[in-house]
C-alpha cells in the first residue's frame, strides 16, 4: 500500500466490483489553509443574455483583485465548455441534463481545491441545480439568479439566439441566495453586480480561512 492511504471504501458501479476511494492526506482543508479562502461555488443561472458571462469575469477580476484564486469561468461557460468537455451534447433536454451534471461535477473538484468556481450556465431546471448544490455537502454552493427579464435579453440578443428563449418558460429559481434585478433601462453595471456577490462571499466568511 501507498504511504498517505489510510482509508480504502470499496464500491461496485455497473458490472465493475472493487472500486477504490482513495483518501489522501492533502484535502480540501490543507488547501483551504493554504489558500485563505474556502472552496465554494457561484452558480450563475438566467436567460441568454441576462449577463451571467459579463458577471463571471467582474467577479473573478473582483476576486482576483483582493487576492482570491477564482477558476476562469470562461472554461465554465455554456458555450466554451461545447467545444471542449461537453463537445459530445447539443441542446436538447437530455444533453442539457448531462452537460449541467459534468459542470456540476468540475466545479465541486476545484471548490474541493479549495478555489471559488464561478459557473455560468443558464441551467434552466430546478432539479439539475439542485443535485449540483447536493454534491457540495458543506453548503458551499451559492446559486446567483439573474433575474431580467426577457424583453431586456431579447433586446440584447448578442447572438441571435432569441427565438429559442422565446418558446421557453423558464420559471425563476425559489432557492437561490442572491438575485441580480434588472429591469428595462434599470441595469447595474458590472461592477456593483460583483460587488454583490463578493459581499454575500464575505458575510459568509468564504474570503478568509
Ligand atoms: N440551441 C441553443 N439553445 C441554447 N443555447 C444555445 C444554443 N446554441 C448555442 N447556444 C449557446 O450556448 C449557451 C447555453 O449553454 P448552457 O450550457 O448555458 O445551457 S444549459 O445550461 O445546458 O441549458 C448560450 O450561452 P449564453 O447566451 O451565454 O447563455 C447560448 O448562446
Ligand atoms: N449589467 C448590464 N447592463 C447592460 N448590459 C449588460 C449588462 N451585463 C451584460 N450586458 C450586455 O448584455 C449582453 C449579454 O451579456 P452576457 O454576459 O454575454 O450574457 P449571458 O452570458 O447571460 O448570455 C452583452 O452584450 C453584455 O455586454
Amino acid at each position: 500500500m501507498y504511504a498517505g492511504i489510510d482509508k480504502l471504501v470499496t464500491s461496485t458501479i455497473g458490472k465493475s466490483t472493487n472500486i477504490l476511494w482513495h483518501d489522501c492526506p492533502i484535502g480540501q482543508f490543507e488547501q483551504q489553509k493554504l489558500l485563505n479562502q474556502k472552496g465554494c461555488v457561484v452558480w450563475i443561472t438566467g436567460l441568454s443574455g441576462s449577463g451571467k458571462s459579463t458577471l463571471a469575469c467582474a467577479l473573478s477580476r473582483e476576486l482576483h483583485s483582493r487576492g482570491h484564486l477564482t477558476y476562469i469561468l470562461l472554461i465554465l461557460d455554456g458555450d466554451n465548455l461545447r467545444h471542449g468537455l461537453n463537445r459530445d451534447l447539443c441542446f436538447e433536454a437530455k444533453d442539457r441534463a448531462e452537460n449541467i451534471r459534468r459542470v456540476g461535477e468540475v466545479a465541486k473538484l476545484f471548490a474541493d481545491a479549495g478555489l471559488i468556481c464561478i459557473a455560468s450556465l443558464i441551467s434552466p431546471y430546478r432539479s439539475e441545480r439542485s443535485a449540483c448544490r447536493k454534491l457540495l455537502h458543506n453548503s458551499a454552493f451559492f446559486e446567483v439568479f439573474f433575474n431580467v427579464s426577457l424583453e431586456v435579453c431579447e433586446a440584447r440578443d448578442p447572438k441571435g439566439l432569441y427565438k429559442l428563449a422565446r418558446a421557453g418558460k423558464i420559471k425563476a429559481p425559489s432557492d437561490c441566495e442572491i438575485v441580480i434585478q434588472c429591469k428595462a433601462g434599470d441595469c447595474a453595471t458590472p461592477k456593483p453586480m460583483a460587488d454583490q456577490v463578493v459581499s454575500y462571499l464575505e458575510a459568509n466568511e468564504f474570503l478568509r480561512d
